[in-house]
């Protein structure tokens, strides 16, 4: 059996921006997707996902097409659910030649999903890592995230980034221009996150801001904007400027939501946080519901968040220095 983890992330900036070429800069933090892969001695793909609900049954289904669980929701629901895992797997058989091999795969994971924390790549980049390994096969950092951004790329209808992928492979902050992707310096922050309990579809909420920009010209020239304000970005992160930081996340929110892709509860958190004194707040990811990021030293935002109504947790998060690790 091979073990590995990694970790989920928020956007500083740039999220949405990025798959159309823009810069972003995510950030990985301490919650992680940990992934037990085992060979099996036929060729089936057998998954148990506690924390995957589908019509209230946790998910366990094995391989497709007649192995797949047994539940009243839409084929598209179903593939949205297991199209990141089952896609992951196939990066494994495609990278070993091994097309025929069967696997037990057995996912835990501390981070919500659909929730703009980056649950898809940590998931991705986990089982890849995992399943590479069992059969052998070490992969170098760059070729694993690249692995698990085909597998996002795919799920999310040929629309993806390679952030997400590439922040969680390799831990820290990084700093994304389409297939440019390096490591940043980044100074320690004060990261406060609201969850409003829910989930928003990635591919669906890309696809939004896809049609939007190619009907307005002002909704192309936002997706524009907010590249500029990711440069300014690094400029801060470089100069270790947080309130600077926080300005210019204030402003990247606004900016998705005119992309439409904030939501009424995203709203109220971000400006519970502001209003307590954050030093700048934003959604985080895909948006449409699910977490806000902020900026606070104090103790005062995550205490607001936890009485903000639509608000169902508030917590500090800390930057994951390791990505993928590799745990047996
Ligand atoms: N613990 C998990 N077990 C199984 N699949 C997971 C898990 N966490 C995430 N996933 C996969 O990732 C999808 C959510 O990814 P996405 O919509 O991109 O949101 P995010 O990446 O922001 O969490 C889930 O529908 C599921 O396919
Ligand atoms: C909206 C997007 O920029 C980030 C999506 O992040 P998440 O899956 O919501 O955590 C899409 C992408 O970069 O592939
Ligand atoms: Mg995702």
């Amino acid at each position: 059996m091979a073990v590995s983890s990694a970790p989920g992330k928020v956007y500083l900036f740039g999220e949405h921006a990025v798959v159309y070429g823009e810069p972003a800069v995510p950030c990985a933090i301490e919650l992680r997707a940990r992934v037990d892969v085992e060979q099996r001695a036929d060729s089936k793909l057998r998954v148990h996902a506690e924390d995957l609900s589908l019509d209230g049954f946790t998910v366990e289904y094995a391989g497709e097409p007649e192995g797949r669980p047994d539940v009243d929701v839409s084929e598209s629901l179903l593939n949205a659910a297991m199209g990141y895992v089952d896609s992951a797997i196939e990066q494994v058989r495609s990278v070993t030649g091994e097309d025929d091999v069967g696997f037990d795969v057995t996912i835990e994971s501390d981070i919500p999903l659909g929730a703009g924390l980056g649950s898809s790549a940590a998931v991705a980049v986990a089982a890849i890592d995992a399943g590479t390994r069992e059969l052998g096969t070490t992969l170098e950092i760059d070729d694993l995230a690249e692995r698990a951004y085909r597998t996002e790329h795919e799920v999310q209808g040929g629309q993806a980034s390679r952030a997400d992928t590439f922040c969680s492979a390799t831990g820290g902050a990084v700093r994304v221009e389409g297939d440019d992707c390096r490591s940043l310096e980044a100074p320690e922050l004060p990261i406060v996150i609201g969850f409003d309990g829910g989930a928003g579809d990635t591919g669906e909420l890309v696809a939004g801001v896809r049609g939007l920009r190619e009907e307005y010209d002002f909704a192309a020239d936002t997706v524009e904007a907010i590249g500029d304000i990711v440069r300014r970005g690094e400029d801060a992160l470089a100069a270790g400027d947080i309130e600077e930081l926080g300005r210019l996340m204030d402003f990247n929110h606004g900016l998705l939501s005119a992309l439409g892709v904030s939501s009424r509860t995203l709203d109220s958190m971000v400006w519970a946080a502001r209003d307590a004194g954050a030093m700048g707040a934003k959604l985080t990811g895909a948006g449409g519901g699910g977490c806000i990021v902020s900026l606070d030293d104090t103790n005062e935002t995550e205490t607001a968040l936890s009485y903000t109504p639509g608000c169902e947790d508030a917590f500090r998060a800390e930057l994951a220095e390791t990505g993928v690790a590799r745990l047996e």
